[in-house]
Parts: C-alpha cells; sequence; structure tokens
C-alpha cells in the first residue's frame, strides 16, 4: 500500500533510478519509493530476448518515442528519440554494449571530483565481467557482462577488414587502450539482457520491505515549500496523488525527462516557465540546456546470405532454427545486440584520444529501423558518430500539461567542427566496408557514396543522420552559471532535490552513456 510519505522518492526507474534504490534501501532505517512511468520488466519477453529490442526501438512499445523539433542542419527532418518507458529505462532497450567513456573525458571533470580515479572503484563495484579479468574490470558486481554469443562471422569479417587496412584490433574497448577495431562487450547474461532492473531490482531487492515500486505511474510536478522539496504529484491509476518526501527527491526521469519535470515545477529560467502560465520559482537558466548526442551516420548493405537480420521466405528456416537454438541453448542471432563489433578511431593522429566510434550492425537498420522495407533486406550497415560533438541543444516545455512531450531540439551539426569530423569518420568507414573480407557478403552497397565529393557526401550526412541515442547535459553539473546540480548532484538553491540520471554529465564522453557511475 501507497504510504503518504517515504524518505525518499525516486523519480524513475532507469539506469541511474534502479542502482539508486537497490543502494539507499541497502539502509534499513530508509523507506524508499520508486516511481516508474512504464510497466514492470518481468515477463516482458522483448526486453529479457536481446533481439527483442527490434520489436521496441522503432514503435512505442515500452519506449516513449520522442521527436524532435525540425533539424535545420538536417535538411529541416524531425529527428527520432526511442527512450525506455519500463522498469529498466533505456537500459531495457538499448543495444547492450559496454563501452565506458575514455579516461581522459573523465579527467575533465577532476575538478568536480569525478576524475577516472574517481569513477573507476564504481565501475569495477558495478561489474560483474564473464570473460575479461584484470584491474580495470568488476568479477563481482551486479551488472553482468559477457562476450557476445551471436558472434557472427559477418561482423567478425568487419574486424578482419580493418585489420587489413592496418587498425590495431582492440580486444578490451574498456582496456588501458580505447583506440582500435574489435567486439563489444554486451550487458548480458546466459544470452538475456541484463538490464539496470535485472541487475539491480534482484527478487531480494524487491523483497525489501523498505523499498515500494509504483509502475505505471506518472510523476506530474514536484512540490516546493519555498527552497525546498517536499514531495511529488503523481498520476497513478488515473487518480492525482501527493506522496511526500521527508528527506529528497531524487530525479532520474533521463535527459529529456528530468528538465521537464523541473520546467513544470517552476525551476528554471523564468522565460521557459512564466510564458505557460506556471509559476516561476526558482531562477536556473541552465534547465533544459546543454543538450548534447551522439549524431550517427549509417552506410547500408545487402547481403548475399540470408543468414543475417532481415526478413524473406529464404530467411524463415533460418530463423525457425535460430530461435530453436535461442530456446535450447540460449545462443545464436537471437542473442544478438546487432552492434556485435565497431572501433573507435581518431581522424587524426595528433589527436589523444578516438573522435569517432563505429558500431557495424548486422542489420540494416535505415531510419532506426522504422522503414518495414529496408528491414525486410537481409543486410548489414555500419554506423559513424562523433564522440564529443560541439553542438549543443535544449530540451523545453511545449505546455504546462505535464503529459505533453517537450520540445527537443538537438541542434545537431551546428557548430562546423562537427560536419568536418563526421565526414573523416564516415570515409574511415567506408574504407573498411570496401575490403574482401567483407566484399564476400556483399551482394550491393544501397548507398552507394564510395565516390562522392566532400560537399556531396556533407549533403548525404544532412540528408541521413540521426541520433544514436546518447542524450545528456540537460541538468549539468557543476559550479558556474548554466549548470542546475552541484558535484553532489543536488539542485543548486533547493533544498531536499536532486538529479542523478543521464542529464548531469557537463558534456558528452568518448563511449556510451550508460555505465559512467
Ligand atoms: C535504442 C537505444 C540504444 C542504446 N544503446 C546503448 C548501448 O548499447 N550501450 C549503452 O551504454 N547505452 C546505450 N544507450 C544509452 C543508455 O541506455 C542511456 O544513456 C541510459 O540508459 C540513460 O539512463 P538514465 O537513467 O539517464 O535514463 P533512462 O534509463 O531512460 O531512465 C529514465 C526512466 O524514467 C522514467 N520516467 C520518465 N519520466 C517519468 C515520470 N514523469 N514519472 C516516472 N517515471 C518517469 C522512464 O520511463 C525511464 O524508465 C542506448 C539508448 C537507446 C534508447
Amino acid at each position: 500500500m501507497l504510504k503518504k510519505e517515504y524518505d525518499f522518492i525516486v523519480v524513475g526507474g532507469g539506469s541511474a533510478g534502479c542502482v539508486l534504490v537497490a543502494r539507499l534501501t541497502e539502509n534499513a532505517h530508509f523507506n524508499v519509493l520508486l516511481i516508474e512511468a512504464g510497466s514492470d520488466d518481468k515477463n516482458v519477453a522483448a526486453v529479457h530476448v536481446p533481439a527483442g529490442a527490434v520489436a521496441m526501438v522503432p514503435t512505442r512499445y515500452k519506449n516513449w518515442a520522442f521527436n524532435t523539433t525540425e533539424q535545420k542542419q538536417l535538411n529541416n527532418r524531425r529527428g527520432y528519440q526511442p527512450r525506455g518507458k519500463v522498469l529498466g529505462g533505456s537500459s531495457a532497450i538499448n543495444a547492450m554494449i559496454y563501452t565506458r567513456g575514455h579516461q581522459q573525458d573523465y579527467d575533465d571533470w577532476k575538478d568536480l571530483g569525478w576524475g577516472w580515479e574517481e569513477v573507476l572503484p564504481y565501475f569495477i563495484k558495478s561489474e560483474n565481467n564473464l570473460a575479461i579479468k584484470g584491474e580495470l574490470h568488476g568479477n563481482q558486481g551486479p551488472l553482468f557482462v559477457s562476450n557476445s554469443r551471436s558472434n557472427h562471422p559477418i561482423a567478425n569479417a568487419f574486424i578482419k577488414a580493418g585489420e587489413l587496412l592496418g587498425h590495431k584490433v582492440n580486444q578490451d574497448f574498456n582496456g588501458t587502450e580505447q583506440e582500435g577495431i574489435g567486439r563489444y562487450q554486451v550487458t548480458q547474461i546466459n544470452g538475456r539482457r541484463c538490464s539496470a532492473a535485472k541487475a539491480y531490482l534482484t527478487p531480494e531487492v524487491r523483497q525489501r520491505g523498505n523499498l515500494t515500486i509504483l509502475t505505471d505511474s506518472r510523476v506530474t510536478k514536484l512540490l516546493l515549500d519555498n527552497k525546498q522539496c517536499t514531495g511529488v504529484e503523481v498520476i497513478s491509476n488515473h487518480q492525482l496523488l501527493t506522496v511526500m518526501a521527508s528527506k529528497e527527491v531524487i530525479l532520474s526521469a533521463g535527459a529529456f525527462i528530468s528538465p521537464q519535470i523541473l520546467l513544470l515545477s517552476g525551476i528554471g529560467d523564468k522565460q521557459d516557465i512564466v510564458p505557460f502560465g506556471i509559476e516561476h520559482h526558482h531562477q536556473l537558466a541552465g534547465v533544459g540546456e546543454n543538450l548534447e548526442d551522439h549524431l550517427d551516420f549509417i552506410t547500408s548493405y545487402k547481403a548475399n546470405t540470408h543468414k543475417i537480420f532481415g526478413l524473406s521466405v529464404k530467411g524463415i528456416g533460418f530463423f525457425t532454427k535460430e530461435i530453436i537454438k535461442y530456446l535450447f541453448k540460449r545462443k545464436g542471432i537471437l542473442t544478438s545486440n546487432f552492434a556485435e563489433t565497431g572501433a573507435f578511431f581518431k581522424t587524426d593522429p595528433n589527436l589523444s584520444r578516438p573522435d569517432v566510434q563505429l558500431h557495424f550492425v548486422v542489420a540494416v537498420v535505415e531510419d532506426h529501423a522504422r522503414k518495414i522495407r529496408s528491414s525486410l533486406i537481409h543486410g548489414f550497415s555500419n554506423h559513424t558518430c562523433v564522440l564529443r560533438p560541439k553542438s549543443k541543444g535544449t530540451v523545453k516545455l511545449a505546455s504546462n500539461d505535464p503529459m505533453t512531450d517537450p520540445v527537443i531540439d538537438p541542434n545537431f551539426l551546428s557548430d562546423e567542427a562537427d560536419i568536418q569530423t563526421m565526414l573523416k569518420g564516415v570515409r574511415l568507414s567506408n574504407e573498411i566496408m570496401q575490403q574482401n573480407p567483407l566484399k564476400q557478403y556483399t551482394n550491393a552497397s544501397l548507398d552507394n557514396e564510395y565516390h562522392l565529393s566532400d560537399e556531396e557526401l556533407i549533403e548525404k550526412i544532412r540528408a541521413k543522420a540521426d541520433t544514436i541515442y546518447h542524450p545528456v547535459g540537460t541538468c549539468k553539473m557543476g559550479m558556474d552559471d548554466m549548470t542546475v546540480v552541484d558535484t553532489k548532484l543536488c539542485v543548486h538553491g533547493i533544498h531536499g532535490l536532486r538529479v542523478v540520471d543521464a542529464s548531469v554529465f557537463p558534456n558528452l564522453m568518448g563511449g556510451i552513456p550508460m555505465h559512467p557511475r
């Protein structure tokens, strides 16, 4: 039964929220309420079977499926922003790749107390790596990390192709050196997804008497008494309820909704709040600013085999066998995280760390797999993203109605430097795709961009690129005027309120943002 008051209320049961409630409830004196807008993840096959992501990412199933504003530098196209809406949050629908940022990325945050030396013990504590041991890895944490059980031959051909060009094969992207080409490790156990909910909301944690989990319930507003956050308003079962927090409310609703909740509650820049008829409580100009995201450009190929993702009559026999293999052995293509291999490259050898990442995907996933016709093709694709974009966007209110999506403007490619880095990255990607180990599997290039001039390729990037799903920074941590939380993640000037999700990152790191805490 829901109580009127808890010590802590955690808003959003995603990558950050699940970790936090598991840790807080270790202390039997704390009563904790976790509120999640989506459903429980129990018995949701699409979450647990790795290839099930294909049922969620392009659809509204367990997914907020946001759209962005028209992107000026992307030919005024609207982008797509999937986000998990289920316990586990985006870790329940993501590609399960386990790569941290580059060590230097954390050292950029050293003055904030979040340098490499400070964060490494937490990586190690959380990780249970079933394949790699060593001083940079953990083998006893709750988050299981494995080698992919799919091990698709065409994904391996990608590595061979890179090796032919002289790229160093990297056996461990989370080891001492990030640069190189290799296989991604995945957050999986026994061929099943290990989301933050699976890792941290274990049956033992769920049974704790001091933890209440309220799913299918949406926080609409924070309750404020002058400069103290005292609780939340939540819509649950079609009823508007208020629940009080005696110690803290902790926002972990993700990089789009955490700033939206702050703005709906009157915390942010006056100009972003008052025009919507909302009372302005607390001036914080940085709320919803500083949005950074990884832009992704895809080059796709039709394969000369049907033993890869795609839908055809010929493929039915192959997939039937793979389903049986999965049911009995938890192996095969259903364990694939799609982006099985990849690379971290420097577009300029003088750089101190890689500035582009490649994801080699054993499927054609044009427009986030929303283009059914291209998803039918048996094929593969190579994705290029700029790791430290200079372009910055915003998340703001569209209305005072909390059920309305926020206005998301990543402002992709607004900085010319990002276009140039992307261009160089795509050239590196194309070189690999033309090597014999991959050519032997290629029926046709679906993009034919090898012979394009720089100007033509930039046009193609503007016509096709979109997110690879790593928005951060909208409640930035730090001490300057545009920051929202301090180094302990407390909201500046408001007592009893923290933000703990990807919105607090000061900037994007050269890796994937599920694992940096
Ligand atoms: C398709 C996709 C692929 C990705 N691939 C990878 C990958 O391979 N590797 C990797 O490391 N990262 C990947 N990411 C990124 C990674 O998953 C995210 O960066 C990370 O999960 C963000 O964690 P978070 O805690 O900030 O937010 P989330 O995990 O998104 O959690 C936010 C939670 O809050 C809930 N919520 C929102 N609003 C409310 C509200 N008003 N009331 C109550 N609850 C609310 C949401 O439903 C959600 O459960 C991917 C992301 C996506 C979408």
